[in-house]
C-alpha cells in the first residue's frame, strides 16, 4: 500500500513509520506543522509543533530512506481544535483536543489529502489496535489511546494504520535505539501540544474575557467569586480560590459550572458522584449496545453501563456512581466482556445527573 506516515518528530511515530516500511508499504513521511508561531517552550517539554520537531521527525525519515515533506495545517488546526477549545471552555465544558485533533486534522484533513494524493492509508504512533476495522485497546494499558480514536467514524479508521498497538512502549523505545532513531531517548509528550507550557489557564485567559460571578456552596450559599467559568473544570480542587475551608473543614470541589448565570457550584467529593448521563452526537463503529463500559476521561473512568438511544443521543445509565464527569469530554463505549476492549462507539457528554 502507499502509506503516509504522520511523523511528529517523537519516538512513537519514527518507530511506526520504520514498521510500515519493513512491512512492505510504500511510505511517505509528512509533518504537519500546526503551529502558526514558533512555541515557547517550557524546559524539558515537548510540543507537537516545534520548529525542533520538525526536524527531528526529517532526519528520522532520513535514516529510514523515506521522502518527507511538511504540510501546513495551522489554520484547519486553528479553527477545528483550538479555536473550538477555547469556545468550550468558555461555555463551560471540557474539551479533548487530542480527540477532536484526531477526528478533524489527522484522520480528515490529512487523510482526505492523503487520499487526493493516491495514498491509501495514514499511519501514526498511536497505541490502538485495528483489524478488519474494530479498533480495540492497545497491549499496553499505560499507552492505550483507543479513548482519543473512539471518535473516528469507520470511513476514517478504514484509511488509518496503528502499528505499535501491540507493542509496550519500552520495546518500542528499544527498537527506536537499535535503528539509530535519534528521537530513541526523547521525553514523552504530556501536555495538551498547543500549549507546551502547560498553563492551560493562562492560555485561555489571553482568550477569553473575564466574566466574573459567584461561588456557590450546596445550599446556595455564596463562598467566593471568580473571574469566569473558563477557569474551572468539573472535579477540580485546588486553584479553587476560596481562601477559607468549608464549614465542616472538608475539602470543596468543583461540581458543576453555569456558564450563562456565570455561576461554579461547589461541594464535597460525593456529590461528584453521577449514575447517568446524556451524550449527544453518536459515532457507532458496531450496532449500538445495550450494556457495555464506557470510558468517560482520557485516563481511568470506567464503569459497567446501559445504553439508551433516541433522537437526542444516548441516555446512559451507569451500574456503580462514577466520579467527576465532566460535560465536553467523550464517553466512549466498549464491549461488555472480561478484559473487554473493542470500542463500540462514541459520544459527547452533555449533562450528567446524580
Ligand atoms: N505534528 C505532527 N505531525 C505529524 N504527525 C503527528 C504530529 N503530532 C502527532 N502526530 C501523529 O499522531 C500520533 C499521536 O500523537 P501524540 O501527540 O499522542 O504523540 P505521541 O504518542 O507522543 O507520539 P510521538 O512519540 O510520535 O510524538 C503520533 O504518533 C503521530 O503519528
Amino acid at each position: 500500500m502507499k502509506v503516509l506516515a504522520a511523523m511528529s518528530g517523537g519516538v512513537d511515530s519514527a518507530v511506526a513509520a520504520a514498521r510500515l516500511r519493513d512491512a512492505g508499504h510504500d511510505v511517505t513521511g509528512v509533518h504537519l506543522a500546526l503551529s502558526a508561531k514558533p512555541a515557547t517552550m517550557r524546559e524539558g517539554a515537548r510540543g507537537c509543533c516545534s520548529v525542533e520537531d520538525s526536524r527531528d521527525a526529517r532526519r528520522c525519515a532520513d535514516v529510514l530512506d523515506i521522502p518527507f515533506y511538511v504540510w501546513d495545517m495551522a489554520a484547519r488546526f486553528r479553527d477545528d481544535v483550538v479555536e473550538p477549545f477555547v469556545a468550550e471552555y468558555a461555555a463551560g465544558r471540557t474539551p479533548n483536543p487530542c480527540l477532536r485533533c484526531n477526528e478533524k486534522i489527522k484522520f480528515s484533513a490529512v487523510l482526505e489529502r492523503a487520499r487526493a494524493l493516491g495514498f491509501d492509508a495514514v499511519g501514526t504512533g498511536h497505541y490502538a489496535r485495528l483489524s478488519d476495522g474494530v479498533l480495540r485497546r492497545a497491549a499496553d494499558p499505560d499507552k492505550d489511546q483507543s479513548y482519543v480514536l473512539g471518535v473516528l467514524r469507520p470511513d476514517q479508521l478504514a484509511g488509518a494504520l496503528f502499528p505499535l498497538g501491540g507493542s509496550p512502549k519500552t520495546e518500542v523505545r528499544a527498537e527506536a535505539s537499535e535503528r539509530g532513531l535519534v528521537v530513541a531517548e526523547k521525553p514523552d509528550s504530556h501536555d495538551i501540544c498547543f500549549i507546551p507550557s502547560g498553563d492551560t489557564r493562562g492560555f485561555l485567559a489571553e482568550r477569553i474575557d473575564e466574566a466574573p460571578g459567584e461561588m456557590v456552596g450546596p445550599d446556595g450559599e455564596v463562598v467566593g467569586h471568580h473571574r469566569g467559568v473558563h477557569d474551572f473544570t468539573v472535579g477540580q480542587r485546588h486553584g479553587l480560590g476560596i481562601g477559607r475551608p468549608a464549614p465542616d473543614g472538608r475539602p470543596r470541589y468543583v461540581l458543576g459550572l453555569e456558564p450563562v448565570s456565570r455561576t461554579v457550584r461547589v461541594g464535597p467529593a460525593e456529590e461528584l458522584d453521577v449514575t447517568a448521563l446524556h451524550a449527544t452526537d453518536p459515532v457507532w463503529l458496531a450496532e449500538a449496545p445495550t450494556d457495555c463500559v464506557v470510558q468517560v476521561r482520557a485516563h481511568g473512568g470506567l464503569a459497567a453501563a446501559t445504553v439508551r438511544v433516541d433522537d437526542d443521543g444516548v441516555e446512559v445509565t451507569l451500574d456503580e456512581p462514577l466520579r467527576g464527569v465532566a460535560p465536553g469530554q467523550a464517553v466512549v463505549f466498549y464491549r461488555p466482556e472480561p478484559g473487554g476492549d473493542v470500542v463500540l462507539g462514541s459520544a459527547t457528554i452533555a449533562s450528567t445527573s446524580r
